[in-house]
C-alpha cells in the first residue's frame, strides 16, 4: 500500500514575526512542493523497520520497530484523530532514536525535523514498519516554509493511510482532502512545527495545508479572494539562518522593550489588514496601478519594522539596495536573518528591467526566481509512482500507434532488484560504458545477476529477449523520469512493437524499466546470456545517466 502527499511552500507578504505575537499577517502558497511517499511493506517483504529517506539532505534513518517500541513507553501513545503536543520528555526520548544515526555537523538542523517526523509517525501510525521518502523543491531553511511543507505533507500521507480519515483511494491523480481532513492534517502539522520551531504562529502550516492567499491572526485563518496580479520576484540570499533562534530573538527584544515592541506589532497589524483589504477581489480594475503602489508602500513600511525587530541582515540590505536602484520595493519574507527576499514586480515593468535586476542580484551570488502564487495546498495521490510512469510510457506508445505495455510480474521483480542494487550508486559514478560479457570479471557491477534471476523465478537458460533501462534522476522528479525515457535514446525501445510487457522498479534516485516480449525467450519465465551493454548520458541538464543492457545474463 502506497500513498504520496505534497504540500506547498509559502511567502509572507506582510506580518512575519509580529504574527507570533498576535498581529495579523498575509501569506500565499507558492507552486514549489515538498513531496512524501509512504509505503507499508507486504508481509512477504519481511521488513520490520521504519525507514526515512531524506533525499534533499542525503540522509537515511532506519529503526527496527521493536527499538521504537522499547524507547517510547505505551503511555505516550496518541490517537490519530486528536492531535497532541509532544512533551519535552518525549522529545528527549525521540532524540535518542535520532542520535543512533550520524548527522554531519553542517546538517545538525535536520535532527529536529526527524524528531518531528517520529512524533507524527508514531502518533498517527503507531510503530508499524514503513518506508517514508521525502523530497522537496523548496530551499531548506530560507524562509519559504520548508519545515511547514515537510510537516504538512508527512501528516497528510500518514492520515491518508489511517482510519481517522476517509479518502477515496480509487481517485486518479492529486486530490485535495475534505475540509475536516484538512483541519486534522493542519493540526498535526502544527504539532510537528512546534518541535522544529519552538513557538510557531501556525501561519506556515495553515497556508501550506489550505493553499491560496490567506490572512492569519491569532490562529484564525481568513481566505482572501483576490484577482489582483501580484508578481513577486523571490531572491534567495543563500545565507543560512535558524527560524527558532530568530523567533526567540524577537521575543527577547519584546521582553527588553515591551512598549516599543508592542507599538511595532500594532503597526504591523495595521499594515497586514490594509494589505489584505487592498488585494481583496474587486471588479473595478481602474485603480489597479494605485493599488500596486499602495502595496509597495506597505511592503516598504513592513521591512522597516522588521529591521526594528532585529531580523534583517546585510545580505537582505544588499537586495533592498540593488532593487531600489530600479525603483523596486523589497522586503524579507519568513524569519529573515538571511533567507529569501520578495520584490514586487509591477505589472507595467518591462521584461528588460526584470532581466537586468535578476542579473545584478545573481552577480551578488543570490538566486532569483518568480514563483506562481496561490495554488492548492495539501494534496494526496494514491496512484502509484510506477503506475504513473507506465501511464506516461503507454501514452507515448499510443501516440505512435503501438499497443500499451502490460505489467509482467517477473520483470517487475527484476526491475525492483536491480534498482535496489543501484540505489547507493551516485548518478555521476555511472558514467562510462558498462560490461557486455558473462564472465564474472566483466559483468555489470550493479547487481548480483544470477541471484536476481533466481529470486525472480526467471529461467536463466531460455530468456534472451529483453531490455533493461535504468535511469538516474535526482529525487526521481516524475516528469524528468518520463522524459528521460521518452526523449532519449531509450525512446527507440519504447517505440518498438516487439516489446509488449514491462516491469518497473525504483529506489532512491534510480528507476529501472525492464521490457519483455511475447516470444518464448522474452516472457521472462525462460532465459539466455547477456549480449551487449552501454551507458549513455541524457541531455536534460541534470546529472542523468542511463544504462542499457540487452538480453539477460
Ligand atoms: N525536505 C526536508 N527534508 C528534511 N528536513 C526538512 C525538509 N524540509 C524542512 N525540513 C526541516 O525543517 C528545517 C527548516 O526549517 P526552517 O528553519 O523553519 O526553515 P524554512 O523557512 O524553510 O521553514 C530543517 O532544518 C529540517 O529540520
Ligand atoms: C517568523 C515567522 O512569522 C515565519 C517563519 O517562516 P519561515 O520558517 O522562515 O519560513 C514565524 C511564525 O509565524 O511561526
Amino acid at each position: 500500500m502506497e500513498v504520496r502527499a505534497r504540500a506547498p511552500g509559502k511567502i509572507i507578504l506582510a506580518g512575519e514575526h509580529a504574527v507570533v505575537h498576535g498581529s495579523a499577517a498575509v501569506a500565499a502558497s507558492i507552486a514549489l512542493y515538498t513531496s512524501v511517499s509512504l509505503r507499508f511493506p507486504s508481509p512477504s517483504d519481511n521488513d520490520d523497520t521504519l525507514t526515512l529517506h531524506l533525499m534533499d539532505v542525503g540522509l537515511d534513518f532506519s529503526w527496527p520497530v521493536g527499538r521504537i517500541k522499547a524507547v517510547l513507553p505505551a503511555s505516550v501513545n496518541s490517537i490519530a484523530s486528536s492531535p497532541t503536543t509532544c512533551s519535552p520528555e518525549t522529545v528527549k526520548l525521540l532524540a535518542t532514536l535520532v542520535e543512533e544515526h550520524t548527522i554531519p555537523q553542517e546538517k545538525s538542523g535536520i535532527a529536529s525535523g526527524v524528531i518531528a517526523f517520529l512524533w507524527l509517525y508514531t502518533s498517527i501510525q503507531g510503530s508499524k514498519p514503513a518506508t517514508v521518502t521525502v523530497s522537496s523543491e523548496l530551499p531548506l531553511g530560507s524562509g519559504l516554509g520548508s519545515s511547514a511543507a515537510f510537516c504538512v505533507s508527512i501528516s497528510g500521507a500518514l492520515l491518508a493511510l489511517s482510519d481517522s480519515v476517509k479518502v477515496e483511494s480509487s481517485q486518479d491523480g492529486w486530490v485535495v482532502f475534505g475540509e475536516k481532513e484538512q483541519q486534522l492534517a493542519n493540526k498535526w502539522a502544527f504539532e510537528g512545527e512546534k518541535i522544529i520551531h519552538g513557538k510557531p504562529s501556525g501561519i506556515d502550516n495553515s497556508v501550506s495545508t489550505f493553499g491560496n492567499l490567506i490572512k492569519f491572526k491569532s490562529g484564525a485563518l481568513t481566505c482572501i479572494k483576490s484577482n489582483m496580479i501580484l508578481k513577486m520576484l523571490i531572491t534567495n540570499t543563500n545565507v543560512g539562518r535558524n527560524t527558532k533562534a530568530l523567533v526567540a530573538g524577537v521575543s527577547e527584544r519584546k521582553i527588553r522593550h515591551p512598549d516599543a515592541m508592542s507599538s511595532v506589532f500594532t503597526a504591523v497589524d495595521s499594515i497586514s489588514n490594509e494589505l489584505a483589504s487592498i488585494i481583496q477581489s474587486s471588479d473595478d480594475h481602474d485603480d489597479d496601478l494605485e493599488k500596486e503602489q499602495r502595496v509597495e508602500e506597505l511592503m516598504e513600511m513592513n521591512q522597516g519594522l522588521l529591521q526594528c525587530m532585529g531580523v534583517s541582515h546585510a545580505s537582505i540590505e544588499t537586495v533592498l539596495r540593488t532593487t531600489l536602484k530600479y525603483k523596486l520595493t523589497s522586503k524579507l519574507t519568513g524569519a529573515g536573518g538571511g533567507g529569501c527576499v520578495l520584490t514586487l514586480l509591477p505589472t507595467l515593468l518591462s521584461a528588460t528591467v526584470i532581466d537586468k535586476v535578476i542579473e545584478e542580484l545573481e552577480q551578488c551570488g543570490f538566486q532569483c526566481f518568480i514563483a506562481e502564487i496561490g495554488g492548492n495546498g495539501l494534496e494526496i495521490c494514491f496512484n502509484d509512482e510506477e503506475d504513473n510512469l507506465l501511464q506516461g510510457i503507454n501514452s507515448f506508445r499510443q501516440s505512435r500507434n503501438l499497443i500499451a505495455l502490460s505489467k509482467n510480474d517477473n520483470a517487475g521483480c527484476m526491475a525492483d532488484e536491480i534498482a535496489e542494487a543501484l540505489e547507493d550508486k551516485d548518478c555521476s559514478t555511472m558514467a562510462g560504458p558498462s560490461t557486455t560479457t558473462t564472465t564474472s570479471a566483466t559483468q555489470p557491477r550493479y547487481a548480483n545477476y544470477p541471484d536476481v534471476v533466481k529470486k525472480c523465478d526467471i529461467d536463466i537458460n531460455t530468456t534472451a529477449d529483453g531490455v533493461i533501462l535504468p535511469v538516474c534522476v535526482p529525487k526521481r522528479v516524475p516528469t524528468l523520469v518520463l522524459t528521460n525515457y521518452t526523449q532519449s535514446s531509450y525512446a527507440s525501445y519504447l517505440n518498438n512493437s516487439r516489446y509488449t510487457g514491462v516491469g518497473i522498479g525504483k529506489e532512491k534516485d534510480w528507476v529501472v524499466v525492464v521490457l519483455t516480449t511475447d516470444a518464448p525467450s522474452g516472457t521472462f519465465s525462460n532465459v539466455a546470456a547477456p549480449r551487449q551493454s552501454t551507458v549513455v548520458r541524457a541531455s536534460q541538464g541534470l546529472v542523468v545517466l542511463m544504462a542499457v543492457w540487452f538480453g539477460i545474463w
